[in-house]
C-alpha cells in the first residue's frame, strides 16, 4: 500500500524543509507539500524530523574473534540497528587463508540470509595477494558487487596483513574500482608491547589501551595513506581515534589524495579512563583501537566539522560482559575487542553534535547516511530522500529526553557504553523500502525481510568529488 509521510521536517545532507514524502512500491514517488492520496496511509509525522535512513558502514555480526563469538547475529543485530535509525549496514566478511574468497562470502551470506531485518551489503576483508585471489577479487568485486575491501594493519598472527599486500590490494582497488579499508595500527609493535607487560605482570584492561598508543596508530595511518599515494588510489581509515591519525588524514587529503575517515561514537564521547574501572568493568570499555584520553574527542569532532573526517560507524562487536569480555580476567590480551553501539550511533551523534551544536543538522545527516552511501556504492539508492530512492525513512521526535540503558536497549548484550548517558532525540518510526519495520517504537518487521545490497563500484558517479576538499559538505 503506498504512504504518505505527512508534514515532517524533511532533512538531507543538502536541504531541511516541511514536506510531505509520497512512497509506492517501496520508492519515494513525490515530494512536495499538502500532498494527497487517497489510496495512501498517511503516517503524520508532525513535530518530527524526517532523515534518510542511517548506513552503517562498519559492523562485525556473528562474527568469530577472540575465541568467542559475536553477541549480536544479523537478526538481533539488525533489529537494534532499526531501532535506532539504521536501514542499511555494510558487515565485514572475514577470509582465512588458504580458502577461496567465494567461500567467506558464502558464509557471510548464510549468516545473513533469513536474518537481517534490514538491508546490508559485505566488505571483504583480504589477508594475502596469492594468484587465486588476484582471479577471484575482479569476480568479487562485479559480480557480488563487493566493491570495499579491508586489510588488517594490526592483530599479529590473526587477521593482520603485510604492507606488501596492502599495496598490492590498494593497486588491484584502482584497478577495478573498490575502497581499500584499513584497521590502522602498527601490529607488530604493539605485539611486542603486549608481550612485554605481562610478562611484567601487567594483567589488567588499562595495558590494553596502554600498549596501543596513539603513535602506533598515527604511524599506520601514515603508512596507509603514503602507500595509496604511490599506488595512486584510494582509502578508507576506519575507526579513527586521535589527532595523531587525523593528521595523517588531513596531510593525505591536503596532497590531493582520495582519503576519507571514519570515527565511531565511543570515541567521541568516552575516554581512556573508563578502561580503569574496578572489577575488571574495564572491560567492557575494550576496543582496537583503544579509548584515548579526552583531549582527542574535541579534535574528532573538529574533524567531522571541517569534513577531514567522513563518517560515523558504529563499529559494532558485542560481548555480553559476563563469560566473553570475562575471558581477559588476568590477561588483557584476551579480552575480546569490541563493544555493543549500532543501536546508539545515530541519537548518541545527534544528541551530542547537532544539539550541542558540534554539528549541523545536514552534516549530522551526511554523516551518518549519504557520505557512506556515496563511499560505498550505494547512492542514491541509498543515503538521501530523492525521488526514485529507497523509501528508507526515519521518523525522529527530537524533542524526547531519555537516558540509554543496557535494560531497555534492544542489542542482544549484557552491558552499554553509554549506560545512564542522557540524550536528546529518538527514532519513532523507521521504514525500510517502505515498510514499518519500527513503528511507534515497536518492532512490527520480520526477520529475513533485509534485501542484500549488490553495490556499485567506487568512483565519481557516486556523487564523490574526485578532488577531496576539507570544505563543509564535501567528500
Ligand atoms: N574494533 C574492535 O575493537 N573490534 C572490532 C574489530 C575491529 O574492527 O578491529
Ligand atoms: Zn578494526
Ligand atoms: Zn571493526
Amino acid at each position: 500500500m503506498k504512504k504518505l509521510i505527512s508534514n515532517g521536517m524533511i532533512v538531507t545532507a543538502a536541504d531541511t524543509y516541511l514536506g510531505d514524502i509520497l512512497i509506492d512500491n517501496g520508492v519515494v514517488v513525490m515530494i512536495g507539500t499538502g500532498l494527497e492520496a487517497q489510496d495512501a496511509e498517511v503516517v503524520d509525522a508532525s513535530g518530527c524530523y524526517v532523515f534518510p535512513g542511517g548506513v552503517d558502514p562498519h559492523t562485525h555480526l556473528d562474527m568469530p574473534f577472540g575465541g568467542t563469538v559475536t553477541a549480536d547475529d544479523f537478526e538481533t543485530g539488525t533489529k537494534a540497528a532499526a531501532f535506532g535509525g539504521t536501514t542499511t549496514i555494510i558487515d565485514f566478511c572475514l577470509t582465512t587463508k588458504g580458502e577461496t574468497l567465494q567461500k567467506a562470502v558464502n558464509t557471510w551470506h548464510g549468516k545473513a540470509r533469513g536474518k537481517a531485518v534490514i538491508d546490508y551489503g559485505f566488505h571483504l576483508m583480504v589477508s594475502e595477494v596469492t594468484e587465486t585471489v588476484l582471479t577471484e577479487l575482479p569476480r568479487i568485486i562485479h559480480e557480488e558487487g563487493i566493491s570495499s575491501l579491508k586489510v588488517f594493519m594490526a592483530y599479529k598472527n590473526v587477521l593482520q596483513a603485510d604492507d606488501g599486500t596492502l599495496y598490492r590490494t590498494l593497486l588491484l582497488a584502482k584497478e577495478q574500482g573498490a575502497l581499500v579499508m584499513v584497521h590502522a595500527e602498527n601490529g607488530d609493535v604493539i605485539d611486542f608491547l603486549v608481550n612485554e607487560a605481562l610478562a611484567a605482570g601487567r594483567t589488567e584492561p588499562i595495558y590494553h589501551a596502554l600498549t596501543r598508543p596513539p603513535e602506533l596508530e598515527g604511524e599506520a595511518t601514515g603508512r596507509a595513506v603514503a602507500l595509496t599515494g604511490m599506488a595512486d588510489s584510494q582509502l578508507y581509515v576506519v575507526h579513527v581515534t586521535c589527532a595523531e591519525a587525523v593528521r595523517q588524514i588531513e596531510a593525505g587529503r591536503a596532497k590531493g589524495l582520495q582519503i576519507y575517515g571514519e570515527t565511531c561514537p565511543q570515541y567521541l564521547n568516552l575516554d581512556v579512563s573508563y578502561l580503569e574501572k574496578t572489577n575488571f568493568e574495564g572491560a567492557k570499555y575494550v576496543w582496537s583501537p583503544p579509548l584515548r584520553e579526552a583531549w582527542n574527542q574535541e579534535v574528532l569532532w573538529n574533524a567531522l566539522r571541517s569534513g577531514s573526517l567522513q563518517t560515523v560507524g558504529s563499529d559494532q562487536c558485542s560481548f555480553n560482559f559476563k563469560g566473553q569480555k570475562e575471558l581477559g580476567l588476568g590477561d588483557f590480551s584476551k579480552i575480546p575487542n569490541g563493544g555493543p553501539m549500532i543501536e546508539d550511533r545515530l541519537s548518541v551523534l545527534y544528541s551530542e553534535g547537532v544539539e550541542k551544536g558540534r554539528i549541523s543538522l545536514n552534516q549530522f545527516v551526511n554523516i551518518i547516511s549519504t557520505t557512506s552511501a556515496k563511499l560505498f556504492g550505494l547512492f542514491p539508492q541509498k543515503g538521501t530522500i530523492a525521488i526514485g530512492s529507497d523509501a528508507d525513512i526515519v521518523i525522529f521526535d527530537p524533542s524526547v529526553r531519555r537516558k540509554i540503558s543496557a535494560e531497555t536497549h534492544h542489542m542482544n548484550v549484557d552491558y552499554n557504553a553509554f549506560e545512564g548517558m542522557d540524550i536528546m532525540g529518538e527514532p519513532i518510526t523507521v521504514l525500510v523500502r517502505g515498510e514499518f519495520v519500527i513503528r511507534d517504537k515497536e518492532f512490527v518487521g520480520m526477520p529475513g525481510s533485509g534485501h542484500y545490497l549488490h553495490r556499485k563500484k567506487f568512483g565519481a558517479t557516486n556523487g564523490i568529488a574526485t578532488k577531496p576538499s576539507s570544505s563543509e559538505g564535501v567528500l
